[in-house]
């Protein structure tokens, strides 16, 4: 990102001579200052002391930082000069010309979009009493706006943000427990669920639910591609309630049949999202009594006996492929019985399909279509293309994701032809899987509402440029003008989320952590805990891709991508963590200059098919700039919090690493302190070889003394006990001639004393 633009405010006091400019380079400090008339700016009047010399400050006037007096050559009025801070350009202008030599990217991208982009202008719409009032029609999702109001003062950010999603906005207190629900009638929504989606505030589906669920309820397979929070679940989840309603009723009047066998099986790429989908399936399951449909979870990380004993009387799965795999490999009787499941949902199919679960997947789908009488053996692929159909006539398939690559989606569109059984690449192994999902028609019908645009409509992305050594800085000033919300940090790597965890922590802000390399149950603690009502508002968590996918957490207002995302997918799939289910929310990526070139390739193919459908070359992306003084006043606090981490958790590693050596030296029978056993095991890593840098400074991090890390705890604790001034002088305050109150009412947040711009999406 080249230079660096630097303009820190000045303290002048109010009747100096001397005007300064502060040069950094190429930029000129005052070259964007704007000169005030005496009467535009906001007065106060002061209660004048007793006795002058009382009046402190500079004879009871007020210092204000970032502005200057500007005096007449001759005669005429006194000026003031302010720095009013504005979004630098610089990266649109990289990502628009980037766009030009675009197309040559290895990213998979198929760039779908479909919405209209949210406009700046449009009317806010209160959730107010009557919109959730019996027989409103028009409370469909795609109709119900961000709550936006658009002014320009100080920290309306945090008013611009709603904090539930609209769809809670509906739950206000005080109103019929039920909503209008008519809407569904078309859909062929049984009265049954209809009741419990009147319950849970739904009133009408949404554009995939309202797409698919008549097509699924036909008896088709679908392939559903909608963007982030578009209510995907329910849309194969409901139908499967539906089936579960009438094969009930049926039982009821046929009492010899058994309903003993599971109907559905849903796969999921991880735990945490198999555990929502259960909610949510759950959620509609507990308020249709006459369904009681019993939903089992399996999932590693938790008790397998557990989940078999669940699985007994279950009417439907939802689970991992490691986990669903190994179960079913452990029980013939049951391999049996789900062969004769009636749904197979592959959510998220993009991934589930690709890296990392395509061995599970496969056996998975093996055993459900392996045959006891001789019917397709399990590894005689030569025979799918010639079997008849009929062998799996009974089971419907259903694959959802808001992302396909171009490839991928061509072959669901039944539009490719699949090339042999070679599993050398990717794509070939996630063409081979595709055939193997069996589907019951020759196409399946293709379902897609947003092939214009994947990103949710409420979502505004921008970005912001720093350099690499300062994220850190940068990540907690965002975090300090989103004080109050829900954050969701994004990193690449588990030992960056870990550090990251602790960094905030020590800076007061409620952090938690989630990669993979935790305990489930900590796992699901952290979601809770974030997720939960009556956590902080301002939580925050830090979290690898494991969280990008499917995560329906309410109120997350703001993704921050601290490490730019490896691919497009990846960055819808994080992105869409928030502005779900219709409401407001929004995305930044941190870019560090050696990150621009891949930042400028993923936002121009994120936005690429938009641009073009809408013939323009905007790409609805900003940048923002955060406001100097701000960081230049966090600066040592935040240097501090990370030499406390590096510390701390230099000290972690190191107690580890000796304990291992110890044992190693009591194994070797030698003395764990001796030179020679040091040099032998730990030559490696005292400098000679990879990681030995890394290993010193570790050790020197380590080295770092309990006092000296109690010192700095409280230095620390002292810098977090003060507001962040930004332009009120405190001598001025603590003369008692300010009215206090109106300037901690200019901030919303409690981090800032003074008044601060949004930020300029
Ligand atoms: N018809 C509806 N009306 C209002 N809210 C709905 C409706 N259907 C689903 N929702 C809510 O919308 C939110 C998002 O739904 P869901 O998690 O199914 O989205 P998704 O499309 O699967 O998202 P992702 O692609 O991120 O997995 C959920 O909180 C859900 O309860």
């Amino acid at each position: 990102m080249g230079a660096k633009r630097q303009r820190e405010s000045q303290r002048l006091p109010v009747g100096s001579k001397k005007r300064q400019k502060v040069e950094t380079a190429g930029h000129e400090s005052d070259s964007s200052d704007r000169v005030f008339n005496i009467d535009e700016l906001n007065w106060k009047k002061v209660q004048l002391p007793d006795r002058l010399d009382d009046a402190g400050g500079f004879f009871g006037l007020e210092e204000i930082e970032g502005v200057e007096v500007v005096r007449p050559k001759g005669k005429g009025q006194i000026k003031f000069k302010a720095t009013p801070i504005k979004p630098i350009q610089s990266i649109l202008k990289r990502i628009h010309r980037a766009e030009a030599k675009e197309n040559d990217s290895d990213v998979e991208w198929s760039g779908f979009s479909d919405d209209k982009p949210v406009k700046e202008s449009q009317s806010p719409i209160k959730a107010d009493a009557s919109r959730s009032g019996p027989r409103k029609k028009d409370t469909e999702m795609e109709k119900v706006k961000p709550q936006r109001t658009c002014t320009a003062s100080g920290n309306q950010l945090h008013r611009d943000i709603q904090r539930k999603p609209s769809f809670s906005a509906l739950q206000e207190d005080g109103e019929a427990d039920d909503v209008d629900v008519s809407a569904w009638d078309p859909l062929g929504v049984s009265p049954s669920i209809q009741t419990s989606l009147s319950k849970l505030k739904f009133p009408s589906p949404t554009p995939i639910q309202k797409a698919a669920i008549p097509q699924i309820l036909a008896g088709h397979d679908v392939i559903g591609k909608a963007a982030t929070g578009s209510g995907k679940t329910l849309t194969f989840g409901i139908p499967i309630l539906e089936y579960l309603l009438h094969q009930k009723k049926g039982n009821h009047a046929n009492s010899n049949q058994s309903t003993a066998s599971p109907v559905a099986l849903i796969l999921s790429p991880t735990r945490e999202l198999a555990h929502q989908l259960l909610k949510h399936i759950s959620d509609i399951n507990a308020h249709a009594p006459s369904v009681d449909a019993r939903v089992a979870l399996l999932t590693g990380g938790l008790s397998i006996q557990k989940q078999q004993r669940l699985l007994v009387d279950a009417d439907i799965l939802v689970g991992t492929p490691g986990r669903v795999w190994e179960i079913l490999s452990m029980d013939h009787g049951l391999i049996k019985k789900m062969k004769q499941i009636k749904f197979l949902v592959v959510d998220e199919a993009d991934r589930l399909l690709s890296e990392g679960h395509f061995q599970e997947v496969e056996e998975i789908l093996n055993s459900l279509d392996r045959t006891a009488d001789g019917g397709l053996p399990e590894d005689d692929d030569s025979q799918l293309d010639d079997k008849p159909k009929s062998f799996l006539q009974h089971r419907q398939t259903l694959v959802f994701s808001a992302t396909f690559h171009k490839g991928l989606q061509q072959k669901l569109a039944g539009k490719g032809r699949f090339i042999g059984d070679d599993l050398m690449d990717k794509q070939a192994s996630m063409e081979y899987l595709l055939k193997k999902l069996n589907f019951r028609e020759e196409r399946p019908i293709f379902i897609d509402v947003n092939p214009v645009s994947q990103m949710a409509h409420g979502l505004r992305e921008g970005i912001v440029e720093c350099a690499a050594g300062e994220k850190d800085l940068y990540l907690y000033t965002l975090l300090l003008y989103h004080l109050g919300y829900r954050a969701l940090v994004f990193a690449n790597s588990i030992s960056s989320v870990r550090r990251l965890t602790q960094f905030l922590q020590n800076l007061g802000i409620p952090a938690l952590g989630l990669h993979s390399s935790m305990e489930q149950k900590a796992r699901l603690r952290s979601v809770e805990r974030f997720s939960a009502s009556s956590a902080s508002a301002n939580s925050v968590l830090v979290a690898t891709d494991v969280a990008a996918r499917g995560l329906d957490i309410r109120g997350i207002d703001l993704v921050i991508h601290y490490h730019v995302p490896r691919t497009a997918d990846s960055y819808v799939h994080r992105s869409g963590r928030t502005a779900r289910a219709g409401a407001p929310g929004k995305s930044v990526l941190v870019c560090a200059p050696e990150e621009v070139v891949g930042v400028t390739r993923l936002v121009a193919k994120v936005h690429a098919a938009a641009k073009s459908k809408q013939n323009t070359k905007r790409i609805p992306f900003d940048s923002l700039e955060l406001d100097r003084r701000i960081i230049s006043r966090v600066r040592p606090r935040v240097s501090l919090s990370k030499r406390i981490t590096e510390s701390t958790l230099a000290k972690e590693k190191l107690s580890t690493e000796n304990d291992w050596l110890r044992s190693a030296a009591e194994e070797l029978g030698v003395d764990y302190d001796s030179e020679e056993f040091e040099q032998q095991v730990c030559g490696k890593a005292k400098g000679r070889g990879r990681g030995g840098g890394r290993h010193q400074r570790d050790k020197q991090a380590g080295a770092i003394s309990k006092a000296e890390l109690a010192a700095m705890r409280a230095e620390l604790k002292q810098l977090l006990s003060r507001r962040i001034n930004i332009g009120v002088s405190e001598r001025y305050i603590t003369s008692g001639r300010v009215d206090i109150d109106a300037i901690l009412r200019g901030s919303d947040n409690g981090a800032f004393l003074g008044q601060v711009d949004t930020l300029d999406f």
